[in-house]
Parts: structure tokens; C-alpha cells; sequence
């Protein structure tokens, strides 16, 4: 598919206000993008698209990713990488300092990019490969050209590797018309903007390709009567165990819905996680006959996954190979990011007591000398750290709390009741494992919490005893009880420089909450501009020590969007755990809401800011005060 096709296929997404006909208009770039389908089935399975074939790419540019879901690729491209590629292809005339106060103007990458004369001042168009006629636009730029460019930038490494990534940015920019630069900026940020979630791009896909109707949302279905609802489900299905909507898509057009129903986990590629909600004893007691109980860890959650091959790099008496990414362990983060490297003693764990091939779900806590619980804090010390690892194994203990288990020897267990899974999980794993107890007596369950909090942990989880796992489903089969803190998770979307002896560092961080369902589908809320993925909550400046300001502002310096004055617009990167005293309506903050006595508590390393709370829970929690 040409790349201005997919452009120009995105401007109409994102003008149809209809959520059905956005489905409609998802499914027909689906199908257009699928061309003929290719003889050979093509590749399915690998993480890249065969060559004639660009179903799976533009299923996933629909939605703003170049990569699956599950692939630990990024692009490692900042706003100010692109804003410098983008003005060297606009020409002598444009610097970055322009871009960025274009930017600060519209407040949107796409239309600053769209609005540039890209390679047609100095004929780089004709340069970059260009026809004759020379222009940006001219040329014909691929979809497929821009993913294979973009698998290289991702794949750069070290020395020159920052600006051979500029330099293809600016090759691509220089290629691109208005509407694709306008395409390109928010692909290569990762801002799609054009309302395509997950469900909608699962919609589509039963439609384009299983003949799903497309009459009634998916979430007005009964989905137990309808055909179009067992669709949906099979896709969904496939897209949980995959977490790739372009194999899947690939998968329904090639293989149908027998190939969709033979999709299975595979050890090395994570599946997103399980979430819960807050809930009481009395409201699982309530809704199911007898609740699960087990220690809220107050830790990072892991995913590990465990391959049981012979290591190459493994010496003749079985040691540890010296890069423990090396080896037949890999764990991944809730974002899905490999943190191997960073907590070795989990490698070595599950190496010395493993027993078969597995994917466990857990949570890597900080213990102190004694195993006791440390707090939160030290585990985000140790988590994602790439350097003095070593070193800092010293300071900090981390142990695994392994407390679910998705595959074991062969066997898919997502369809498995927890308590099933709980035991295969203790018969693979034996140590590092959880205590589930299974109880309909609230005064047991309660000093099981009673228990946990004088252990120093965070609270109790209460679990269905049959539910299923469903990743990425914060449903209510898994309720969270902790006592009463106040805290929201809120991604950073701005700072203001301090004064005085600050003066050098960012001293107010302006936070906001999610505008969306929590898969990147935005609320029906026409009280938020509803191209806005953020929207602001409140400013937090209290909380932080002088060493987490600097630690702060060189973190969020390299993310700064637009500077006026003293403030600055930061792109949504980071996301910081705020405490707070109560929610109020404010006209103040997008948000309409404004947090009482807001204060820093940490950087939520291990969340993304797509996992940050939602505007649609600071409602809720607004209107339950
Ligand atoms: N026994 C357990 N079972 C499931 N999750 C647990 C358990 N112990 C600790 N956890 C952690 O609790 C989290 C569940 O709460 P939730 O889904 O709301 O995630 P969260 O937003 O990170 O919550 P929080 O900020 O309260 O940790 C899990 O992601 C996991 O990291």
C-alpha cells in the first residue's frame, strides 16, 4: 500500500464521528492493505510481514505501533530527534527552535509537519529518490518502505547510532507530502490520533475477514446469541494469547476462524497482564461462593518465561552463562520490556527450581536481610537498570512472588480455573510461590489481611476461585483491598523550571489522567478536546527531594515538546504515583477535576503511560467522596 494511501485512509478515520462506521472504514483499509492473499500463507509466525503483503504492518500503524505488542523493539526516537530531522528536510530555513514553536502553537506534531515545505525548497525529494518531477510527494513512499526504515532505526546501536537515526527520519521526511509527513511524525511518536483503538481494530478485523456484521457496538452485544459476538470473541482471543493485532489480522484472512482458534502462547513472547480492581471482603463475598485470598506484594509485577533449553553459553557444571539475557529465562516488565538483565537473582531462581517450560506471572519484591518486605521504592532501584547491576544486588535483595501461571509443560492454562493454575504453578516452580487460600469465612479471610498488613505488606488480593486469566482485563474476577491511601497513577504532560538556587532544575510537574477506556480508545467525553489523549489533574511540586529533582529533570528534559517562559510541554512518558487528600470539580484543569494537596510519592518505572489512571476513574472516585 502506498503510504499516502494510508495517510489519507487515517484523515478519513479520523474525521467519522461514528463508532460503526469507524469499524467500516478500519475494515476496508484492512482489506485493502491485505491485497491478494498471498499463496504461500506468508509469514504468520515471525515478527515480520512477508514481502508482499502489508496487512500486518498497516494493522498495526492503524493503531500507532510499527512493532507487536509483545516485541521489545522501539524506535528510541524523542520529539527532539524528530523535530531536528524535520527541519533539516524542511530546508536551511527551518530549525528545530521553529518546529517547536510551530508546535507550541497547534500543539499537535502532525499539523506542524503537514504544514512544511519537506525537501521541496531544495529538491531533497528528487535526492531521496524522488521522481523527476523532484517534490516531496512525489515520490512513491511505501508503507512497507517506511516499516522496513523504521526497523532499522529500531535495530541502530551504538556509536553514530543517534544520527543515522535522524539521518533516516530526514530521508523519509524528505519523500513524504503534507498528509504522510502529518502520518510519519505521529507514527514515529507514537501519537496516531485517529481514535483506533484496540476493540475497534478487533472489530474491524471480524468484519473485513470472518464476515462479522458491523450494525451494533460490541459492547450492546449479548455475545452468547450472536455470531457476529463469537467473532469478536475469537479475535479478541487471539489477540490476548498474541498480543499481535497483525499476525492475528493475518491469521483471519489467511487461516480463518480454525487458524484463529489454534492460536497458542509461546514461551518468549509476553502476554499482557492480568489487572484488578479495588473491592472489599464483603463485595467478593457477595458476587462468588468463596474467595481466593493472597498477599497484595507490594513489588513490580513480572512475567517470566522459561524456555527449559540446553544454553549454548552454559558451562559443563551448569553455571549461570555471565549475561543472564543469555540464558533460557527471559522477564518482561507489565509494558512488556525485557528486564532480565536487571534482576539476576529471578534468573537464577527459576533456573535452579523450575521443573518444565513455563510463563509465570509474579511480582519481584525488595526484601531486606531477613526477607522481610521493604517498601515499594527500593524494587524501582533495581527494576529496568541496566547498569551496576551487580553493584546494586549488594544494596538491594530482590526475591519472586510467584503467583500465577499462564503455560507449563506444553499446556496453555488461560482457560484453566485459578486454583488449577495455582497448583500446576506450585508443581513447576515449588519455591517463591504464593500462599492461595481458599475460604467463604469472612473472619478468616480478614486476619489474612490482618496478617499481610502486620508483615508489612500492602494489603490482600481476593480472586475468583475459577476465574480464567485475562490478559490485559482489569474485570472484577481479581479484587485489590489495601487500606485506605489515596493515590493515582498520572503521567507527566508538562513542568515548570524552579526559581533561585532551583533555577536549573524543573520544580512543579503539572500531571494529567488518561483520556480513554484503557486500551487507547478514547471516552465519548465532549467535555475534553477529543483529539487529547491527556487530560490535566493538578500540579505537584511537594514530595520531591533536591536528588529526585535533578533525577527528574533528566528524565523529562529530553521529552520537553514546546518552552514558554518558565513552563514546558512535555511529551507523555513518565508516569508518577501522586498522593492526594481529595478530588474536587475544577474549571482549572481539561480534567474538569483538581487534586487536594497533591504530593510526588515515585516514578512508576514499571507503567506505562497507557497503564496510567483514566479520567473515567478520577470520576468515579470524585463522585464516590
Ligand atoms: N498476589 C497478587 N496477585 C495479583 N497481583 C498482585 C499480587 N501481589 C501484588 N500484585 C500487584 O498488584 C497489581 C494489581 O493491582 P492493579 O491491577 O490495580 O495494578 P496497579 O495499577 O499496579 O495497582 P497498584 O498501584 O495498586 O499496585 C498487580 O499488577 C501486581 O503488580
Amino acid at each position: 500500500m502506498e503510504f499516502d494511501t494510508f495517510a489519507e485512509r487515517g484523515e478519513a478515520i479520523a474525521a467519522e464521528p461514528g463508532a460503526l462506521d469507524t469499524v467500516a472504514l478500519v475494515a476496508d483499509a484492512l482489506t485493502a492493505a491485505g491485497g491478494a492473499t498471498p499463496a504461500s500463507g506468508g509469514d504468520t509466525e515471525g515478527a515480520g510481514p512477508a514481502a508482499d503483503d502489508d496487512l500486518a504492518i498497516v494493522a498495526r500503524f492503524l493503531r500507532g505501533a510499527v512493532f507487536p505488542g509483545w516485541d521489545g523493539r522501539t524506535l528510541s526516537v524523542g520529539p527532539s530527534l524528530c523535530h531536528a530531522a524535520l527541519a533539516r528536510a524542511a530546508g536551511a530555513n527551518v530549525t528545530a527552535g521553529d518546529i517547536e514553536d510551530r508546535l507550541a502553537e497547534t500543539g499537535e506534531i502532525g499539523a506542524v509537519a503537514a504544514g512544511l515545505d519537506l525537501g521541496g525548497q531544495t529538491g531533497l525529494g528528487a535526492f531521496a529518490g524522488g521522481d523527476a518531477t523532484g517534490g516531496a510527494g512525489d515520490d512513491d513512499l511505501t508503507v512497507r518502505d517506511v516499516y522496513d526504515e523504521l526497523v532499522a532505526v529500531a535495530e541502530a546501536t551504538g556509536d553514530g547510532s543517534e544520527s543515522f537515526r535522524e539521518d533516516a527520519l530526514f530521508g523519509l521526511f524528505t519523500r513524504a507530502g503534507p498528509v504522510e509527513a502529518k502520518y510519519l511524525a505521529r507514527l514515529v511518536l507514537g501519537e496516531m490520533r485517529i481514535g483506533v483503538g484496540s476493540g475497534t481494530l478487533r472489530d474491524a478485523t471480524a468484519a473485513a475477514f470472518l464476515g462479522a456484521s458491523v450494525t451494533t457496538p460490541t459492547e450492546e452485544r449479548d455475545d452468547d446469541d450472536d455470531r457476529t459476538g463469537e467473532l469478536v470473541a475469537l479475535v479478541e482471543r487471539a489477540l490476548q494469547v498474541t498480543n499481535d493485532h497483525g499476525r492475528v489480522a493475518r491469521i483471519a484472512r489467511d487461516e480463518g476462524e480454525s487458524g484463529l482458534r489454534e492460536v497458542s502462547l509461546s514461551v518468549g513472547r509476553p502476554v499482557r497482564s492480568m489487572l484488578a480492581q479495588a473491592g472489599t471482603v464483603a463485595d467478593a463475598l457477595d458476587a462468588w461462593d468463596a474467595v481466593a485470598v493472597e498477599t497484595k506484594y507490594d513489588g513490580a509485577r513480572v512475567q517470566i518465561h522459561y524456555e527449559d533449553r540446553v544454553d549454548d553459553e552454559e558451562g559443563e557444571d551448569g553455571a549461570t552463562p555471565a549475561d543472564p539475557a543469555d540464558g533460557p529465562v527471559s522477564i518482561y516488565s507489565r509494558n512488556m520490556e525485557d528486564v532480565t538483565a536487571a534482576l539476576p537473582e529471578l534468573v537464577e531462581h527459576v533456573r535452579e527450581h523450575a521443573t518444565a517450560p513455563a510463563i509465570l506471572d509474579g511480582e519481584a519484591v525488595a526484601v531486606d536481610d531477613d526477607g522481610e518486605p521493604l517498601p515499594f521504592q527500593e524494587i524501582l532501584r533495581r527494576f529496568r537498570r541496566k547498569h551496576d547491576v551487580d553493584r546494586m544486588r549488594e544494596e538491594v535483595r530482590v526475591e519472586l512472588r510467584a503467583f500465577d501461571c499462564l503455560h507449563a509443560g506444553g499446556d496453555d492454562l488461560l482457560d484453566a480455573p485459578l486454583t488449577g493454575r495455582h497448583e500446576r504453578l506450585s508443581a513447576v516452580l515449588g519455591e517463591g510461590v504464593s500462599e492461595l487460600r481458599v475460604s467463604d469465612d469472612a473472619e478468616e479471610i480478614e486476619a489474612f489481611e490482618a496478617a499481610a498488613l502486620a508483615a508489612g505488606h500492602e494489603g490482600v488480593m481476593l480472586k475468583r476461585p475459577e476465574s480464567t486469566y485475562d490478559p490485559g482485563n482489569r474485570g472484577r474476577e481479581w479484587l485489590k483491598r489495601k487500606p485506605d491511601v489515596e493515590t493515582l497513577d498520572l503521567v507527566v504532560t508538562g513542568a515548570e523550571w524552579g526559581e533561585g538556587r532551583r533555577a536549573e532544575l524543573f520544580g512543579t510537574f503539572e500531571v494529567s489522567v488518561r483520556v480513554d477506556d484503557g486500551d487507547g480508545e478514547r471516552d465519548a467525553d465532549e467535555s475534553v478536546d477529543s483529539g487529547a489523549a491527556y487530560a490535566t489533574v493538578g500540579n505537584v511540586a511537594t514530595g520531591i527531594t533536591d536528588e529526585e529533582l535533578a533525577d527528574l529533570t533528566e528524565r523529562l528534559e529530553p521529552h520537553v515538546r514546546a518552552e514558554s517562559g518558565q513552563s514546558v510541554t512535555v511529551a507523555p512518558e513518565v508516569v508518577f504515583e501522586v498522593g492526594y487528600e481529595e478530588i474536587q470539580t475544577s474549571p482549572t484543569y481539561e480534567s474538569g477535576h483538581a487534586l487536594r494537596f497533591p504530593r510526588f510519592l515515585a516514578v512508576r518505572e514499571d507503567k506505562a503511560p497507557e497503564a496510567a489512571d483514566s479520567l473515567a476513574r478520577v470520576r468515579r472516585l470524585a463522585s464516590d467522596e
